[in-house]
């Protein structure tokens, strides 16, 4: 972890990011090459083991032991125009299964020790029986149909972005090695393409996918909304904080947050579906250099998001075919990563073993 990177301004300043440490980089690179197996026999798992190592600080990198997930929940009112497989009510009963631990990330999260918490940014309803943790950075129930109107307000927008922050700071001060942002919201999948079409310059129909599921005539409807709603926001798309404000929505301008705030700290983070990765290639253009300490857990069967992952130059770590969101891709990929880390920590060097 380091501390070069400050923000002490308004949240609204493009500042970059310094990359993870070139010197620990290098060792990494040398004790991975000095290692009891043949030269790139650990094929990608070497290279990311170089790189957790690096954003690590350490060239013998530490033991993840303390993964830890925040999933960013939000209702959208796209979602009552006909863009999802679903209805909007699905979004606090997936919530309440978080809690319960019921839901399939919970399941992935038990099963490779990973911490998850629940922040509920903008669903559309009170949550009855949720911890008031849960609620503590409620900005607001839905978010504006963004082909309408903006997705938030200017302080609406401030809020959220800066309770982003505040939960990657929370969970960095709990210890985490590693953040992971998971998504849960009926329609997100509207904004997220929005947000990259905006990063991307590209037209509504290159970006949509079917999200939850939708059939052919649901999906030409659904690219008619985002392009509606990114020729609304006209030149405003060339601003990363005006693009969050007009279209995306609370959960996902906080997710956004979270992942400046960690590239800042120099916290790596380990990246989900098209939602997480929406929010990620908006940090790059909010905190330029942030990538260099993004991971790409997984890749989803959503177009944006290959898109958008080759902007950023990430290449998954599994590809099975998941569109579940809620982390789950992430937390799938984790155990990818820990098998890298387990390598370069604990491989003996051929010298020993030659020396042996
Ligand atoms: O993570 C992904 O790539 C992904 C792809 C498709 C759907 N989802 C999940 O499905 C919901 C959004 O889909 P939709 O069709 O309602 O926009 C939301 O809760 C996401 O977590 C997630
Ligand atoms: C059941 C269900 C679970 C989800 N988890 C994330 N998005 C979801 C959407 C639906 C519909």
């Amino acid at each position: 972890m380091s501390t070069e990177n400050p923000r002490t301004e308004s949240p609204r300043t493009v500042t970059p990011v310094a990359p993870p440490s070139a010197e620990i980089r290098q060792q990494a690179t040398e004790r991975l090459a000095g290692l009891a197996t043949p030269p790139g026999a650990l094929g990608r798992l070497g290279d990311i083991a170089v790189w957790f190592a690096a954003a690590n600080g350490n060239a013998v990198p530490e033991q993840l032991t303390n993964v830890r997930l925040a999933i960013f929940a939000g209702d959208h009112g796209v979602a009552q125009h006909g863009v999802s497989a679903f209805p909007a009510s699905i979004t606090p009963a997936m919530v309440q299964m978080f809690l319960a631990g019921k839901a399939g990330v919970s399941a992935l999260a038990r099963a490779h020790d990973v911490h998850v918490r629940v922040l509920d940014l903008c669903v559309d309803d009170d949550l009855a029986g949720a911890p008031a943790e849960v609620q503590k950075f409620k900005v607001r129930r839905s978010t504006g149909a963004i082909h309408l109107t903006d997705a938030l307000t200017e302080d609406e927008f401030e809020a959220a972005y800066t309770a982003g922050r505040t939960v990657a700071a929370e969970e960095i001060a709990a210890g985490a090695q590693l953040l992971l942002s998971g998504d849960m919201g009926i329609g997100n999948t509207t904004p997220a393409a929005a947000m990259i079409a905006s990063a991307l310059g590209l037209p509504a129909a290159e970006v949509t996918g079917r999200g939850t599921g939708i059939d052919d005539t649901a999906l030409a409807h659904k690219i008619g909304v985002i392009q509606t709603a990114l020729d609304r926001a006209g030149d405003r798309k060339d601003d990363p904080f005006e693009t969050l404000k007009a279209l995306s929505s609370a959960d996902l301008a906080a997710t956004t947050g979270y992942m400046v705030a960690a590239a800042e700290a120099g916290v790596p983070v380990l990246l989900d579906g098209l939602m997480s990765v929406a929010c990620a290639l908006t940090a790059d253009r909010i905190a330029p250099g942030a990538s260099a300490w993004f991971l790409a857990g997984h890749r989803s069967t959503e177009p944006g998001q290959a898109m958008a992952l080759e902007k950023l130059g990430l290449t998954p770590l599994v590809d099975l075919g998941m569109r579940l969101g809620e982390g789950s891709g992430a937390v799938a990929a984790v155990p990818v990563l820990r098998s890298a880390v387990a390598l370069l920590r604990e491989v003996a060097l051929l010298s020993e073993v030659m020396g042996a």
